[in-house]
């Protein structure tokens, strides 16, 4: 039987062995298409399965206060309070006894004493999160569980034209000589601790769906969104891949929402990205390679970069308004040279980028920090001089930086001036939509680090802790207050689409616009932000927003690269800046 799908999509056959999804509506950029929340697969990372509700995957935090539903956790506070073990395996966790009783019923009463064997035989209270994942599947076909025969049972694999079980890809991972002995030590382990090592074939059965979920599953991670592990639904997993995708793909708890990035057609593929589609071509092919095809869209065939792509995007002229770089002629025509830095020399000094390593726990000091800064910005160099800004590994090294100096003590001021620039420089053309997720967390960081700025101002010790007369000239002619107010208003409204409800940033967001929202005697401004985030176009509030958002941002983002020069360059300047 094909996979249930909900409503708004349907599969196609491209060939035999070829299945896609399409659209069988038309849907507009950030309309939800589809949701899938019944998953085969849906596990925490290994090793955050005791901080993790198994079950529901919701990471207790002291802003989150369990829900009702469907866990029905009470206890509220410190984090690790709210989940309780299974107390025969004391390994898996959740947030309470519905969670505790779906996950009993739907695997844990046959993953539960694979725990007490791991203890046994490994010492070790939780298995690596694709063995988990593999011998949870094992476990439920011995079961006879119909949904899992159905993906990962044998001979299914689409390839005879009719079947309809999950592509797996086995013959390719078996000459992919690296993935292939990863694939074959995960077989081996969840063939031992699931108990079935009994008869040999398990452990070719092991291989064959490691393969599957390796190919299939979602990697549900984001360090910002509290969250991590895997997401197998038969149904989304039809969804293929393109550079340039048109949909993109939110998780929330167990449910993902596949929503589009550009406008779709009734009838048309829908696809997302399987990796980074910033990064150069020889980087994505590379994080291809464990899906084992060559990707043949626009933005590969004739090696697209971001300002290419961006350039031409359906999406700028209908949403490029609403956000902190409106300027859609900058977008389309930026002033860029590329000869300074072609595209041989891109991909060859982002490897280069990638083999710097970062430091490691134990010297993961500012100097550590300050030194691998200093490298990263010095093989960046082609990218300074052709102020490709956006063209990756620039907008890491420069989101690296200003990421260690938002938590750092003397240098959280200067983290400004560089998170401005990427909000403005770099985000909007390597993700044209605002709603991009990317780009409502980079809003969110600004607020944060102004909502500092703002309180260090009004007790008076901004020029202490920043010396820079430029950043403190602009904070100090800036309405702080209502600019905050005016990065979290936009937060709010894009980070709704960016990914769910439960998005932690967007929680975050939410309950910081609520704090500013209540300081006295702003009603004027208050009013003025609502109005225009409702309509962008209404000229008053348009006007507000251009004197006391925009301005500021692009005053503090001028002096971001010049900061970075000092800082990295200047042996003398960069310690005067601490
Ligand atoms: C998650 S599945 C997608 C559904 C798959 N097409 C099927 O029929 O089962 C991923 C696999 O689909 C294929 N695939 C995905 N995107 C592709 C693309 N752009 N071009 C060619 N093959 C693709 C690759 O074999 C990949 O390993």
């Amino acid at each position: 039987m094909a996979p249930q799908l909900p409503p708004g999509v349907r599969i196609q056959r491209h060939s035999p062995s070829h299945r896609a999804l399409h659209a069988t509506r038309p849907f507009s950029p950030g309309d939800v298409i589809a949701t899938f929340s019944d998953p085969l697969l849906a596990l925490p990372d290994g090793a955050t399965m005791r901080t993790t509700c198994n079950y529901c995957l919701r990471v207790p935090s002291p802003l989150q206060p369990p829900s009702q539903q469907p866990g029905d956790g009470k206890q509220e506070g410190d984090p690790s309070k709210q989940l309780r073990a299974c107390t025969a395996c004391k390994a898996a966790v959740y947030c309470g006894p519905g969670c505790q009783r779906a996950h009993w019923k739907a695997v844990h009463k046959a993953e539960c004493k694979m725990f007490a064997r791991v203890r046994e035989q490994a010492g070790k209270e939780w298995l690596p999160t694709s063995v988990r994942a593999a011998a949870q599947v094992l476990m439920r076909l011995k079961g006879g569980d119909k949904a899992m025969l159905e993906a990962f049972g044998t001979g299914g694999d689409g390839e005879d034209g009719e079947g309809h079980g999950l592509k797996g890809n086995a013959e390719r991972f078996r000459a992919y000589e690296e993935a292939w002995r990863d694939i074959e030590l995960q077989a081996a382990a969840a063939a031992v601790y699931s108990g079935m090592l009994d008869k040999e074939e398990v452990l070719a059965q092991a291989r064959e769906i490691l393969c599957k979920i390796q190919t299939n599953a979602f990697n549900r991670s984001d360090a910002d969104a509290g969250m991590g592990g895997i997401f197998l639904d038969p149904g989304l997993a039809m969804v293929n891949h393109s550079c340039v995708p048109n949909a993109f793909i939110g998780f929330d708890k167990r449910t993902a929402t596949l929503r589009a990035e550009r406008p779709i057609e009734e009838g048309q593929e829908i696809t997302i990205s399987y990796v980074d589609y910033t990064l150069p071509r020889a980087a994505r092919h590379e994080a291809l390679r464990q899906y084992h095809f060559q990707c043949a869209c626009p933005r590969c065939a004739d090696d697209l970069d971001v300002y290419d792509v961006c350039k031409a995007s359906p999406i700028l002229a209908r949403l490029g308004s609403f956000s902190l770089q409106p300027d859609l002629d900058r977008l389309r025509n930026p002033s860029i040279d590329r000869s300074k830095a072609p595209k041989a020399e891109i991909e060859a000094l982002y490897k280069k980028w990638r083999t710097l390593s970062k430091p490691s726990d134990a010297e993961s000091d500012e100097d550590a920090q300050l030194a691998l800064a200093r490298s990263r910005w010095a093989l960046c160099r082609p990218l300074v001089e052709a102020r490709m800004w956006a063209v990756e590994p620039l907008p890491s090294t420069i989101l690296a930086v200003a990421t260690s100096w938002q938590t750092s003590y003397k240098r959280v001021v200067y983290a400004l001036p560089l998170l401005c620039f990427l909000a403005t420089e770099c985000d909007p053309v390597k993700h044209p939509a605002p709603f991009a997720p990317w780009r409502v967390k980079g809003l969110v960081a600004i607020a944060k680090v102004v909502a500092v700025t703002a309180e260090l101002t009004a007790s008076g010790a901004l020029a202490r802790r920043c010396a820079h007369e430029g950043i403190v000239g602009a904070l100090a002619t800036a309405d702080q207050v209502t600019l905050c107010e005016a990065l979290l208003r936009l937060a709010v409204q894009h980070g709704a689409v960016a990914a769910a409800e439960g998005w932690e940033v967007l929680r975050e967001a939410r309950s910081m616009l609520e704090d500013v929202e209540s300081l006295q005697g702003r009603e004027r401004e208050s009013g003025l932000l609502r109005a225009w985030a409702k309509d962008p176009e209404d000229p008053e509030g348009a006007a507000f927003f251009e004197d006391q958002v925009l301005k500021p941002v692009r005053t503090l983002a001028s002096f971001a690269v010049e900061g970075l020069e000092a800082m990295l360059t200047g042996e003398d300047l960069g310690e005067e800046l601490v």
